[in-house]
């Protein structure tokens, strides 16, 4: 019978479970081989029993896939919130973005408003420049050759006092001083001057305005400055002009004249220096950046007394006998506080002598004062006496006399 069927326990056999099969297999055995009631029943128990374990390890299964898919839901759940926090975020950062393009943009239209009238400023205070670089002009009758030698000591002055500084700076104490200088001009009209007038107003005119960042003032106190020498500086300077737009509101008698590394950029035959040299050209006594190393000193002008003041720090650099200062740097600040006291009182001039008497060398590093006065003018030769002594008074270094030759813009160009 078992072997009249055996496709049908074969289908079964691969439809159940192993366990099962065996079971099936004999009670299906039995109901057909007739067999006992009570051993079917206690070979279906046992089945039933076998049955058990392989439910207890489907539950274990099914309850760890449970899990994992509870698992899965929560992470998904977590994925789906972190996907709205990250779209809000991504609202407020595009929100915020947009904010900020706005503030840049008014930002930038500001600042170009800015610019644009700081430029308007720029031309209009240019213009006043011009205008007023103009009137002083004006104030000088050109057709006449006297007040065309004026222009020309005017120009000087300028250049000297101003063209240094690569400002060439135009403020209204600039202005000042032309005017004082103007001054002191129309009281030596005998002046020897070939300037142009037609290039005066060329020349002003092309001087640029208060924006300039200014040069270093190598007259100003340093570092470097021994004490004595300060005591000595604060001694003159407290007693000096008061730098006021209003000219009658000033009082001293004395005036500190501020002092840059560069004068002109004129040349031999009047022709432009290169490039390279007006760019790199450096006045003698100035040329040393690093402070107290060598030509340390300010002068003081006294208007009234036609006298000039130097104070003088020489630095380690000016060494000549050791220890001591080298007479030609000796002669170089004599040449330079008489040329400028010459310059102030005669206009432009050059050094035509120099008589040097070295009576007590000068220690390296020490202060002294250069006084500088007027020994008389006769013609274009402007005379002075010059004395070197140590910051006490107490002993004199060096004597000198000079002789400064008022000459004109041209020969210096010829020079
Ligand atoms: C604010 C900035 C301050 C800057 C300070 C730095 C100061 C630095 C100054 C210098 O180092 S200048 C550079 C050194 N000097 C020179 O290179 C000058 C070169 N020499 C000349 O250019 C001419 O020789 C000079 C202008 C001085 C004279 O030539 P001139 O043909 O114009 O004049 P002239 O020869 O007819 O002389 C005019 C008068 O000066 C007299 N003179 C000229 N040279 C003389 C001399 N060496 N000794 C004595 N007297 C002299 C001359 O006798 C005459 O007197 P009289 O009218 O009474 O007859």
């Amino acid at each position: 019978m078992t072997a009249s069927m055996p496709h049908a326990a074969g289908a079964a056999a691969a439809e159940d479970p192993p366990i099962l099969q065996s079971g099936l297999h004999r009670s299906r055995t039995v109901t057909h081989g007739h067999a006992e009631p009570e051993s079917e029943v206690a070979t279906m128990k046992k089945t039933v029993m076998g049955i058990g374990p392989m439910l207890q390890s489907l539950n274990v299964m099914n309850e760890e896939l449970r899990k994992r898919k509870d698992n899965l839901l929560r992470d998904k759940l977590v994925l789906e919130e972190s996907i709205v926090t990250c779209n809000k975020e991504k609202d407020e950062d595009t929100t915020k973005l947009s904010e900020a393009s706005e503030s840049l943009k008014k930002l930038k239209t500001e600042h170009d408003d800015g610019k644009a009238n700081a430029q308007k400023e720029i031309e209009s205070l240019k213009q006043q420049i011009l205008d007023r670089d103009k009137a002083i002009c004006a104030l000088v009758d050109t057709t006449k050759a006297e007040a065309r030698k004026l222009c020309g000591l005017v120009i000087w002055y300028r250049i000297i006092t101003h063209k240094c500084r690569k400002t060439r700076d135009c403020s209204l104490s600039s202005v000042l001083r032309v005017e004082q200088t103007l001054r002191i001009l129309k009281t030596r009209p005998s002046l020897h001057t070939g300037f142009q007038a037609d290039k005066l107003i060329h020349t002003t005119v092309r001087l640029p305005g208060i924006f300039s960042p200014r040069p270093r003032d190598f007259s100003l106190p340093n570092s470097s400055w021994s004490p004595k020498m300060m005591e000595l500086y604060d001694h003159y300077n407290s007693q000096c002009d008061l730098e006021t737009e209003d000219i009658e509101s000033q009082k001293g008698p004395w005036i500190r004249l501020p002092s840059y590394n560069r004068i002109l950029k004129y040349a031999k035959g009047g022709v432009y220096l290169s490039k390279i040299m007006q760019s790199k050209a450096r006045l003698f006594t100035r040329n040393v950046y690093q402070v107290g190393a060598s030509f340390e000193y300010v002068i003081f002008l006294n208007k009234e007394e036609k006298k000039c003041v130097c104070l003088f720090q020489a630095g380690h650099l000016l060494e000549g006998p050791p220890g001591h200062v080298h007479g030609g740097a000796i002669a170089t600040m004599i040449d330079t506080v008489t040329g400028t006291h010459a310059t102030f009182l005669s206009g432009l001039v050059v050094t035509a002598n120099l008589n040097i008497n070295y009576r007590n060398a000068i220690p390296l590093g020490s202060t002294v004062i250069l006084e500088s006065t007027l020994d008389h003018i006769e013609g274009r030769k402007t005379h002075i006496n010059c004395k070197v002594t140590s910051a006490d008074g107490s002993k004199v270094h060096t004597e000198a006399t000079a002789l400064f030759v008022s000459i004109s813009v041209s020969h210096l160009m010829g020079m």
